[in-house]
């Protein structure tokens, strides 16, 4: 019978008036309150995932998962940590405490022995035993602290949320995101573990879907999650998968994926992913490997992290897919503990040189540094072919290349974007459309550029699909903000300086352009009147996410095109040497 408490609590949370690890509260530091901020305008704000989760002691999953996945991809990872956990590779086994405990206590479980029949008749609140290991929930004041802390002093960009207990956490996490909004927030609602173990207490349903789903961006939900959301109703088909999630964003997130990865029965891994009005069904390769442990709160982290570095939702979900998919290849025949089930290898990247593996890499923004935009006005002045001038500015160092042919025939411009597609593939130089997504598409392009009188960036991803590159001209903040929700993978910024290439097309100046990239986290390529003369004043600006320059008449109205770009490459080159 053991129905008594269990083993003394060790309490470890001191109060904050004593505790050294309890710091004064410090205001939000913004450039007004914390002057040397104002020094600090060439700082780049690094894109910033908290994670509200579970500490796995195998570090397969929960928070050590995250802090891996997002530092994988590249955005920082801060951790309030919600319980700690004691799994291997044989499961997580979560058993709390008869309800005589307050929640706030930080306890720990009888260790290591097997369920009775008599404790099952106890009063559990969550009773799930496989093989007896443990897990302590932190008290629900230190949670408090720790997300008062990160939140009232870092820049968090999107707070992503695991292993969430009981129904006090996930209030005090609604009360703190009131006080510090993010810009987004990935609800992984975990109920149930990849093993199959059941992670939080039933009550806690209630507080996620009248809560928590209504202030999130999005909720990951694996089917069985889905099911135990929705009271239970059972899930076999795609059509099933739909159907869960649009009963889920009826609760009032803006996104809803349904991950079908735990559906049996199926050779390939299929996600759901419902935006209120469309869906779009994620194909992925099902990889046949033991070490699956903690693909849910990779594929969520993930999502924040690219959230976190601009990516608009469809985009950042497709990424971070990719992302598990590629680390549990590389993953496969891993073998790290004993158990059936085993983690993978988070940062699989380090041991496949060069580093750049998998279609998040996509878009390199560096690739922005010398834009070569061509003109067929210019090139039939010199007597030039598209694809000859293509061939020169690639040969004189352009990094990205845009057809901008306005007045070509639709056969010709195909035909014409066809070779300049070979020309960029076999130089690694990546080849956009401007304007004509229908040209891109058949010419399979690497992206399109569009302005704000062109399609919306949003519907050209729709056209294009998650993998091309999409590039919006903005000259406004507002437009910058816009471009980024529409999923946009850069921003055109100009004119810089008065053009003749586009007519009406007002100057923006230094000032402009600054307030376009202050704005927006994505990358800029500046262009109008871009020359050899000026191209080193704006590049010497030193605005982080300013890219590069976009260049037509400099290059393209010249004799020798070639010439012309290798002399600005070495400009601009000179300038990055310096920064
Ligand atoms: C890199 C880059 N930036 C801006 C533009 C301008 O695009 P848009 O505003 O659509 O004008 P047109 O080029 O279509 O006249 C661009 N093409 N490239
Ligand atoms: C397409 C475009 N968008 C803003 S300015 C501009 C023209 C840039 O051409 P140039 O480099 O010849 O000034
Ligand atoms: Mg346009």
């Amino acid at each position: 019978m053991s129905s008594a408490p269990p083993p003394a609590i060790l309490r470890l949370h001191l109060p904050s008036s004593i505790s050294f690890f309890s710091s004064p509260r410090r205001p939000h530091l913004s450039p007004r309150t914390c002057p040397w901020r104002l020094a600090a305008a060439r700082e780049m704000p690094w894109p910033h995932v908290l994670t509200v989760a579970g500490s796995d002691s195998s570090a397969g999953a929960g928070i050590q998962a995250d802090v891996k996945a997002c530092a994988a991809l590249g955005a920082y990872c801060s951790s309030v940590i919600t319980a700690v956990t004691a799994q291997n590779t044989a499961g997580v086994q979560v058993r709390r405490l008869p309800d005589f405990f307050t929640p706030s206590s930080f306890f720990t479980c009888c260790p290591r022995r097997h369920q009775s029949d008599q404790e099952k008749e106890v009063n559990w609140v969550v009773v799930v035993v496989v093989v007896m290991q443990g897990v302590h929930l932190v008290p629900e004041e230190l949670i408090r602290e720790q997300l008062q802390s990160v939140l009232s002093d870092m820049s968090v960009d999107v707070v992503k949320t695991g292993m969430l207990p009981s129904a006090g956490i996930i209030k005090i996490l609604c009360e703190s995101l009131q006080k510090f909004p993010v810009k987004a927030l990935v609800v992984d609602p975990v109920m149930v573990s990849t093993s199959g173990d059941s992670l939080s207490d039933p009550s806690t349903l209630t507080y996620y879907r009248d809560e928590l789903f209504a202030m999130a961006d999005i909720v990951t939900p694996n089917v069985k999650e889905a099911s135990k959301l929705l009271g239970g109703v059972s899930l076999h088909t795609i059509a099933d998968m739909r159907d869960a999630a649009e009963s889920i964003y009826k609760f009032g997130p803006r996104y809803v994926l349904v991950k079908g990865g735990d559906m049996p029965d199926s050779s390939e891994a299929i996600d759901v992913f419902y935006d209120g009005k469309e869906f779009v069904e994620l194909r992925g390769h099902r990889i046949k490997t033991r070490n699956t442990h903690g693909t849910g709160c990779t594929l969520a982290s993930s999502i924040a992290a690219e959230l976190a570095k601009g990516s608009s939702m469809l985009n950042a979900v497709q990424v971070a897919k990719n992302f598990v998919e590629s680390a549990l290849h590389h993953s496969k025949d891993l073998v790290i503990g004993n158990g059936p089930q085993g983690p993978f290898d988070h940062l699989f990247r380090l041991r496949c040189p060069p580093y750049n593996i998998g279609s998040q890499q996509r878009f390199n923004p560096d690739s922005l540094f010398l834009y070569a935009v061509t003109d067929s006005r210019m090139n039939k002045r010199w007597g030039h072919s598209i694809e000859d001038a293509v061939k020169a500015a690639i040969e004189g160092g352009a990094t990205i290349v845009q057809l901008r042919e306005k007045d070509i025939e639709s056969r010709a411009f195909l035909e014409a974007a066809k070779a300049c597609m070979d020309i960029c593939k076999s130089s690694g130089v990546p080849l956009l459309i401007n304007d004509r997504v229908d040209i891109a598409l058949a010419c399979n392009a690497d992206g399109v550029h569009v302005g704000q009188s062109d399609i919306s960036a949003r519907e050209v991803r729709k056209l294009l699909g998650p993998g091309k590159i999409i590039g919006v001209s903005c000259k406004t903040p507002a437009q910058a903000e816009q471009a980024w929700r529409d999923g946009a993978d850069y921003l055109g910024c100009g004119g810089v300086f008065p053009t003749t290439t586009k007519a009406n097309n007002p100057t923006l100046g230094f000032e402009g352009l600054k307030a376009v990239c202050l704005a927006s986290k994505l990358p800029v390529v500046a262009i109008g009147g871009i020359n050899a003369t000026n191209a080193g004043s704006v590049m010497e600006l030193g605005l982080p996410n300013l890219k590069g320059v976009a260049v037509v008449s400099a290059l393209f109205d010249r004799e020798c095109v070639s010439t012309e770009t290798r002399n600005l490459r070495s400009i601009l080159t000179s300038v990055r040497c310096l920064a």
